[in-house]
């Protein structure tokens, strides 16, 4: 695997988290089309040997199929026939804290495969044999840091982000050498006193001066990387604690699209989609790479489903700063009084932010109009594709002021606190695959199912949207031109895999993780119990990981 290789993957390759630098999700493969998906059936599949949630893409290049699991885990299989080549575990320390036990997948450069461990250690691995070529920490576990996600290769280094914004930490991106594992730079998401963007901070002797500290700003998701102006872009997450008026101020960089120059890890621009986050949006999920209408004029852009439930279009520059184009709502939602036209900075409406002692009541929920799932892009129709929860909502209120102990929960408030879940009265759905269509800027269809839906999205050039996320358990594949579903299959589990497809011995798979956990099963657990008549018991979702690989029938 070469760094040209990673610029222009071949047609039959998914060598990367979205297969491409743009972040689209879409392979440009179509022995599968509209016609002929309705004879797709299982190649092979294999259980992993874990339940939780399996999240990963199945990562392939030259036939040979790598990808993580729950379980911290990592398989090298030869992606024509499911044969195991090597499995590489990793045991985890027996004090090791930290929520969300899952696994975005691998990162591959040369003769290597990187990922994270779920204890903070990046691991480089031969990518023949699966032995250790080096590991690094890269940050304390004991200090709630936690890993999960795929890493990006950015030429010469490995980057990678964290989890832990539920925990008190202080987020950061961080490069490493591929060769030897150095660390090249680290940028943290919260500046300390001093650095850009600390004025939008508390300031030293104010009643929260030391707020920076553990300021949040994960970091959870694979950010996109433009090779031409050398600009990484990297989503980032919610505030620690929750509640905003603990650490008031914008908090830059949290929640927030950053905009990082690949060789030195500096902050060139960024755009915050909400102030002073006070809802658990985290806006890791990084925006895709396309070009966008200004003015009539073609100029590179930026899309994000954001977790506030906004469809936003931004143009990047190739000096980094970044400029606001539009915002459109995808879901209800109730928090936006004003978006300034120029800026695109939004005023809360009066009752929706929650804080210390402090009701709020908003649209959509904390897990957003769409939570981390990936959008997917195709490029010959111009449509962007969003999984999203449409009709759901919060009531949300901060306890009393948090004390830190570190690696413990930081989140709402010692006592007091409350943060529920409902549905939206008279709603007759939740889940939604959405299709935009980037020439008008107008939503050109909605599939909707009454269940959530937790399904990353895969395009293809055959037509095709796949996806499952749904708690039927079900794999679904759209026509990318209408939304209608022109194939399904009832798998072993619940899918909030990011599914790929790839070529081997001259056909076309389709691949995906099916495993059901993490957070959409907490959703689904609140909704039974919010609405027991219309949402099964979070038991009746079956569990454990399977990797399915799909072909068309003779
Ligand atoms: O703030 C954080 O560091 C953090 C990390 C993660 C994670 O590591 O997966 C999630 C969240 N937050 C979060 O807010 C959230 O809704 C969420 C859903 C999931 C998932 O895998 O389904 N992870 C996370
Ligand atoms: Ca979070």
């Amino acid at each position: 695997m070469t760094n040209e290789m990673l610029v222009k993957p071949a047609d039959a390759d998914w060598p990367m988290y979205r297969r491409t630098y743009n972040g689209w999700g879409h392979s440009p493969l179509k022995q599968i089309t509209t016609e002929n998906v309705a004879k797709l059936k299982p190649a092979w599949m294999m259980s992993t040997g874990y339940s939780e949630g399996h999240e990963a893409p199945p990562t392939v290049v030259n036939g040979i199929m790598f990808t993580a699991t729950a379980g911290n885990q990592i398989l090298a299989i030869k992606a024509d026939t499911g044969e195991i080549l090597w499995r590489y575990k990793r045991e985890l320390p027996a004090d090791m804290l930290g929520s969300h036990p899952t696994n975005r997948g691998v990162a591959l450069l040369g003769d290597k495969v990187f990922w994270m461990s779920r204890d903070s250690v990046l691991v480089a691995l031969d990518a023949k044999s699966g032995a250790e070529a080096w590991t690094v920490p890269v940050q304390d576990y004991r200090q709630g840091y936690y890993a999960n996600l795929a890493p990006l290769i950015v030429e010469d280094k490995v980057v990678v982000g964290t989890s832990g914004g539920e925990r008190g930490i202080r987020g950061y991106i961080v490069a490493f050498d591929t060769e030897t594992g150095k660390e090249t730079w680290r940028t943290f998401i919260v500046p300390e006193p001093g650095q850009p963007g600390s004025e939008t901070w508390p300031q030293p002797g104010d009643e929260h001066a030391d707020a920076w500290k553990t300021g949040g700003g994960s970091s959870w998701i694979t950010g996109q990387y433009d090779p031409e102006s050398k600009l990484i872009y990297w989503g980032t997450g919610n505030g620690g604690p929750w509640m905003g008026d603990q650490r008031p101020g914008d908090n830059l960089y949290l929640t927030s699209v950053v905009a990082l120059a690949a060789d030195t890890g500096e902050i060139k621009g960024h755009f915050q989609y909400h102030p002073n986050d006070s809802f658990d949006w985290d806006e890791v999920a990084a925006p895709i790479l396309v070009d966008l209408k200004r003015d009539g004029n073609s100029v590179p852009g930026l899309v994000h489903a954001s977790r506030s439930g906004v469809l936003w279009m931004l143009e990047r520059t190739d000096d980094g700063p970044i400029k606001f184009i539009k915002g459109t709502p995808y879901v209800h939602e109730t928090w936006i009084k004003s978006m300034d036209p120029q800026t695109g900075r939004v005023e809360y409406n009066e009752g929706t932010k929650p804080g210390t002692g402090v009701v709020g009541e908003f649209c959509p929920s904390f897990w957003g109009g769409k939570d981390w799932p990936p959008i997917a892009y195709n490029p010959d129709l111009n449509y962007v594709f969003i999984p999203a929860n449409e009709n759901m909502c919060t009531t949300m209120q901060g306890g009393s002021v948090i004390d830190y102990r570190a690696g413990a929960s930081y989140t709402l408030g010692t006592q007091g606190n409350r943060s529920d879940l409902y549905i939206v009265d008279g709603a007759d759905h939740i889940g939604e695959v959405q299709a935009w269509d980037l020439n008008t800027g107008e939503k050109v269809w909605t599939h909707t199912f009454e269940s959530q839906n937790w399904g990353p999205l895969l395009s293809t050039a055959g037509g095709l949207v796949f996806g499952g996320g749904t708690n039927d358990s079900k794999f679904h594949a759209y026509d990318a031109k209408t939304g209608d579903v022109l194939w399904e299959m009832k798998l072993n589990s619940g899918v909030i895999g990011v599914p790929s497809s790839f070529e081997a011995g001259g056909k076309q798979y389709v691949a995906v993780q099916a495993g059901w956990g993490i957070d959409a099963a907490s959703m689904q657990t609140r909704l039974s119990a919010a609405y027991p008549d219309r949402f099964k018991p979070s038991a009746t979702v079956p569990t454990g990981g399977v990797i399915w690989v799909f072909e068309l029938a003779e």
